[in-house]
């Protein structure tokens, strides 16, 4: 491109641009390859809106600093916008003067050093109760999960930030919380076609982005409601005063600030505070912990100095960590290679300008790509490894004067929560490096440690509970010199948990709104909205662990335990050739896969929904545990063969089974001929859905039908085995469920154990009418 015109950049289609080309998974590496054919600041165009790149420390002056104001607004986001209530917050609303006034607010009121330091209380209080926590997982011999416990600590102090008080995180309230809090985290950078395409809208419909986002913001919603309505209550805890909420509440009672603040106002700052500080100061943690995990020597060195700065004392407190000049280049190596925030916040353009002789338009979303600029090699030395001595003996700071180092972006809208997120952070990392020794679950070794991140705002480290180290550091406590043998622990192995990953992955994708299907050539869309990559990469991973089974399999020496599973017995049918066709490695992964995801997820839901029905029902699970119990006595363990003799229970598993059935659409058939239904001509190529939920709710067939009776089918002959038509869960006829013993016999054993050998109660403080049966 020449002067005075756009920068150079990848050609676009018309109407989409560069969409189709676009890596919604990880923007920042995409960027960062762009930048690298096409220049420190390369152009895109998303649909008709013009995107620019900026990936060099000279031109993020520019934009933050020298340009500041001209580059200061966010662009239009429909989850940004509905989760902040209409762009009333800081985070995503434009550059305008309620944004101003909100900043100067928050700065003033919320982020000020004073009350940074005023909440060390919390954050010491939270940090000891996870070393606590940490240390009781390793007298059980457990595998620490890093990646969760961080995200609830994040969380936990952010919500006391917030709120001034803790929920039990066993409790149905935090539970529901952070769910939300995940939810919204993936709603807020989630990709709507509509903000590129208002017109169609239709897809984020179709995708079920929309009623998932206004599920989310109802949710958190009442959540806030029910909060400032505890707060306003004279007779609050003494521990709400203060917190962020209340300061809120007060500056609004007291119209004290230049703008009137609304209610809605102080919602969306409340959502900014538990997003913004919630997630990137866990995902800091967990890439730090990451970074020392793959670099012993610099593991060593930190764990030595804190170790020798703090003594026996026990705990790391806030005012220690001054004096830890190595822990310091830790935490900053890791804002260099892992920015939580890798690409800033989008910035929009607000009018004409100009950057290295190129004219930027107004209305153009500019990305500044921190994570590029810290691994540029013009700027530093072997840039992809991490050295932490490099700041040793360099003033670069990551506070946004250095550009080459801005974590927390600069200028008018860099993080104004920098202080309180550097607090969590550095006060977490010391006490886990200090109270104990980290090592990689059994079996791992450091080179298997991957960087993979998660898509979102916020770069985390992929939880995929597989691969990660960070996410499941076993560690020795090295005050109590405990070592453990992992090895028993086969549920918590490393294969175990990759594979239930995998499997769980596969089952949403099974099922997955690819707009593809339906739209051959807007494949893209799904390529942008990243589900054909994690179809890819769960196939692909899949796949490996077929292979590595097959192989396993045709090893003479083999386990005994593999002679005769159906694996081997495909692989007999292979090898003799005794079946009518050819049977290929793929028909045989094919099969396997149908196996392992036709049976597990149905007869894991059917349980799940018995015992819930049961728990909604006590008079049934009264009965029904009578039953069991007087059958089998003392015995101690219910068999296969006892379950014939329990009619009552029988009747249990079949009135789950019409209430809940684990496929409720069967799966979907396609007609192969013109045919006649009801005297409607069918055509070729028609979907058909049987809806064997709504038939088995059927009134005209079922008396009182929304209701779990299993009394119904005590004196009927009616069975779920395809000859009932008004109770088909495994379908019928020729593409009826093949597996149907195998699955009963599953969910029979399981739950009559289970009835058998416990009793079952709600958490502390559930109602049974709170036991809510969404999908
Ligand atoms: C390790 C922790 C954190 C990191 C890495 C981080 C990073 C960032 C980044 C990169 C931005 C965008 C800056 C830009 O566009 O130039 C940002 C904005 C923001 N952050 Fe943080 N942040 C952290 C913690 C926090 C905390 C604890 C809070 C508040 C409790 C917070 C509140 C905000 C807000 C309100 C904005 C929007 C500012 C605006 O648009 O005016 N952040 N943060």
């Amino acid at each position: 491109s020449s002067k005075n015109n756009l920068p150079p950049g990848p050609i676009g289609l018309p109407f989409i641009g560069n969409l189709h080309q676009f890596d919604s998974l990880a923007p920042h590496i995409y960027f960062w390859k762009l930048s690298k054919k096409y220049g420190k600041i390369f152009s895109l165009k998303f649909g008709s809106t013009p995107i620019i790149v900026i990936s060099s420390a000279k031109l993020a002056k520019e934009v933050l600093k020298t340009q500041d104001l001209a580059f200061c607004s966010r662009a239009s986001h429909v989850g940004q916008q509905k989760l902040s209530y209409n762009g009333r917050d800081m985070i995503f609303t434009l550059y305008n003067d309620s944004w101003r006034e909100m900043r100067k607010i928050c700065v003033l009121h919320l982020f000020s050093l004073k009350k940074v330091q005023l909440f060390s209380p919390i954050r010491e209080d939270e940090v000891s109760r996870l070393i606590k926590k940490i240390s009781q997982q390793a007298v059980t011999s457990q595998i620490t999960n890093l990646s969760n416990l961080m995200i609830l600590l994040s969380s936990n102090i952010m919500f006391r930030v917030a709120f001034g008080i803790r929920y039990d995180e066993e409790s149905h309230e935090s539970e529901r919380f952070n769910f939300l809090l995940g939810e919204s985290g993936e709603m807020l950078t989630s990709f709507f076609v509509s903000d590129f395409f208002p017109s169609l809208s239709l897809i984020d419909k179709l995708f079920g982005n929309i009623s998932r986002l206004e599920k989310n913001f109802k949710g958190f919603d009442e959540f806030y409601e029910k909060l400032i309505e505890e707060h306003l209550n004279p007779n609050r805890p003494k521990s709400m005063e203060g917190d962020i909420l209340d300061i809120l509440l007060q500056l609004k009672k007291e119209k004290s600030t230049p703008i009137d603040l609304t209610m809605e106002d102080i919602k969306a700052i409340v959502m900014n505070v538990l997003l913004a500080g919630s997630e990137t100061s866990a995902a800091t943690v967990i890439w730090t912990m990451t970074a020392l995990m793959k670099n012993p020597k610099a593991m060593k060195k930190v764990q030595e100095e804190i170790r020798k700065s703090i003594g026996n004392k026990g705990i790391v407190n806030e005012d220690d960590i001054q004096n830890m000049p190595y822990f310091k280049a830790v935490i900053k190596e890791t804002f260099r290679l892992y920015p939580s925030v890798p690409i800033l916040i989008p910035r929009e353009s607000m009018k004409k300008s100009t950057l290295e002789g190129y004219e930027i338009q107004p209305k153009t979303i500019v990305h500044v790509n921190s994570w590029a600029i810290a691994r540029d090699p013009e700027i530093w030395e072997n840039p992809e490894e991490f050295i932490p001595e490099r700041f040793l003996n360099s003033d670069i700071d990551f506070k946004g004067q250095d550009f080459e180092l801005i974590p927390f972006g600069a200028g008018r809208r860099g993080c104004p929560g920098m202080a309180l997120g550097v607090a969590s952070v550095e006060l977490a990392l010391s006490n886990l490096l200090y109270s104990f020794d980290w090592e990689l679950p059994y079996g791992m070794k450091k080179e298997d440690i991957d960087t993979d991140v998660r898509p979102g705002i916020t770069m985390h480290k992929k939880n995929s509970d597989q691969e990660n180290i960070s996410t499941c550091c076993h560690f020795i406590n090295h005050q109590f010199e405990q070592f453990n043998d992992f090895t028993k622990y086969d549920e918590e192995s490393h294969e175990s948990r990759r594979f239930y990953f995998l499997f769980e992955e596969a089952a949403t994708m099974m099922t997955s709104f690819f707009v593809s299907d339906f739209f051959p050539s807007l494949n893209w869309i799904d390529k942008l909205t990243g589900l054909t990559n994690r179809l890819d990469k769960n196939f692909k991973e899949l796949d490996e662990i077929y292979e590595e089974l097959i192989k396993q399999h045709l090893n003479p020496n083999r386990p005994k335990s593999m002679e005769g599973d159906i694996l081997d017995v495909l692989l007999q049918l292979k090898k003799e050739k005794s079946t009518p066709i050819d049977l290929t490695l793929e028909d045989i992964k094919a099969i396997v896969m149908n196996v392992l995801l036709a049976g597990s997820e149905t007869s894991a839901a059917v349980v799940v929904w018995t015992m819930t029905g049961l728990i909604k029902n006590p008079k049934a699970m009264k009965k029904v545990q009578e039953e069991i119990r007087k059958s089998i006595g003392n015995k101690g363990i219910v068999n296969e063969d006892d379950i014939q003799n329990m009619p009552y229970f029988k009747a249990v598993i079949k009135e789950a089974f019409r209430l809940y059935p684990s496929a409720p659409l069967l799966v979907p058939r396609e007609t192969m001929k013109k045919s006649t239904l009801e005297g409607y001509e069918i055509q070729p190529g028609t979907i058909v859905q049987v809806n064997a939920w709504a038939i088995a709710r059927d009134s005209e067939i079922w008396e009182n039908s929304e209701e779990f009776i299993p009394e119904r089918f005590l004196n009927s002959d009616i069975d779920f085995k395809g000859q009932d038509f008004e109770f088909i869960p495994f379908g019928a006829g020729r593409s009826g469920c093949p597996g149907m013993a195998l699955g009963v016999a599953s969910v029979e054993l399981a739950l009559s154990n289970l009835l058998y050998s416990f009793d079952w109660e709600l958490p502390f403080g559930m109602k049974k009418e709170a036991i809510d049966t969404d999908i």
